[in-house]
């Protein structure tokens, strides 16, 4: 017998959507700056009022600029920090409710970009990935044997690694000890914050079909964060887009792909390099900056950058409404609720879409 059991049913089991296995709602976090002696005192708006769901097997993924808030929503989902508002049902429990903050730790666990700062550099591979399940009062000789299982699932050879240190191994094999670590607690959902951003392609293929096939056997689900658009579309099955803390379209990876709604989202898929050069694009560019997060424009925050502003976008923050029969839901003026299709004028030459 292995010492890790497949943690949820396969998804062909679980029989359609059942109860969301994470629940956000209206979450909310203002990073107080400033305030020194005369000096004003400001906020960041990091992430404001972002709800979205993600079901038991699925991968979610997240995407957006630099700055757009996609770490601090991993943070507040971990409980790393406390929010401003909002809701966070995992399982449709609440921390501090029925859950209690050991029993969520072991349930969601979270992998970094930086391989090297998330490991203890005076542990070796073994007694890292051993730690956790020791923490959490598991003996130390099954904690060890289930350290080496997992390090064979992640394809690091126990007699090799085990006794190695974090500065001994390559960044991909980090990522793997990390990836293994996570597991470790047998968690139902694992964030993955840039995970792979760090590595070179080749190896950031090979931790990628890792990943893919840990989930398939264990029934994990992920949280995908990444500002790379080709490797969310690889791994997720249905994407976040989010724009200076907010969240601005949400849907099926191939639908939002195939018919991007809002402006923002056309606009960076359109920005991905195509060798094809009739796969080329005329969609307007974005131009300039992000605005500031200190004081973020009013109405719809991307209508400063938006070649389809209209007034109206200057004044009413728009709502995230349903473009494809549900779907799929964007938060712009100029989209059509229910229609699947957007008043903005259309480019007619992305590749696939149909705005
Ligand atoms: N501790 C903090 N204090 C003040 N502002 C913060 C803090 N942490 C993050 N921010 C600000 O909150 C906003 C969102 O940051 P966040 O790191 O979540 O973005 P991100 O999308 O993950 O960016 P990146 O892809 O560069 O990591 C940014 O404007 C950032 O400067």
């Amino acid at each position: 017998m292995t010492l890790i059991e497949p943690i949820l049913e396969p998804l062909a089991d679980i029989g359609g959507p059942a109860q969301p296995l994470l629940d956000v709602k209206n979450l909310t976090k203002h990073f107080p700056v400033g305030g020194g002696f005369l000096a004003e005192k400001k906020t960041v708006r990091a992430v404001d009022d972002v709800s979205f769901s993600i079901a038991k097997g699925e991968t979610v993924g997240i995407v957006g600029e630099s700055g757009c808030g996609k770490s601090t929503t991993a943070r507040l989902l971990m409980h790393l920090m406390p929010r401003n508002a909002g809701e966070i049902l995992f399982d449709g429990e609440t921390v501090g409710g029925t859950l209690g903050m050991r029993d969520f730790r072991r349930g969601m666990q979270m992998v970094f970009q930086d391989s090297y700062a998330s490991l203890n550099p005076r542990l070796t591979i073994e007694d890292s990935i051993a730690f956790g399940p020791k923490v959490h009062g598991i003996a130390d000789r099954d904690a060890r044997a289930l350290a080496r299982e997992l390090m064979d699932k992640v394809g690091l050879r126990p007699a090799v690694f085990a006794n190695r240190y974090p500065h001994e191994v390559s960044g991909g094999q980090r990522q793997r000890v990390n990836i293994a670590r996570a597991l470790a607690l047998k968690p139902r959902l694992v964030i993955l914050d840039e995970a792979v951003s760090a590595l070179d392609k080749s190896v950031e293929a090979q931790v990628l079909n890792l990943l893919t096939d840990l989930k398939r056997e264990f029934g994990l689900t992920y949280l995908f964060i990444s500002h790379d658009l080709n490797v969310v579309r690889y791994i997720s099955d249905r994407v976040l887009v989010m724009y200076l803390g907010q969240v601005v379209e949400l849907g099926p990876v191939d639908e939002v792909w195939d018919g991007p709604a809002h402006p923002y989202t056309r606009a960076l898929l359109a920005a991905m390099p195509a060798l094809d050069p009739d796969q080329r694009t005329q969609e307007p560019p974005i131009t300039g900056d992000p605005p500031n997060p200190i004081d973020p424009p009013a109405g719809c925050r991307f209508h400063t950058r938006c070649s389809f502003f209209e007034p109206v976008c200057a004044e009413v923050c728009p709502a995230l409404s349903p473009v494809a029969g549900g779907t799929h839901s964007a938060a712009c003026h100029m989209v059509i609720p229910g229609s699947g299709h957007s008043r903005a004028p259309k480019s007619g030459d992305i590749a696939g879409a149909t705005p």
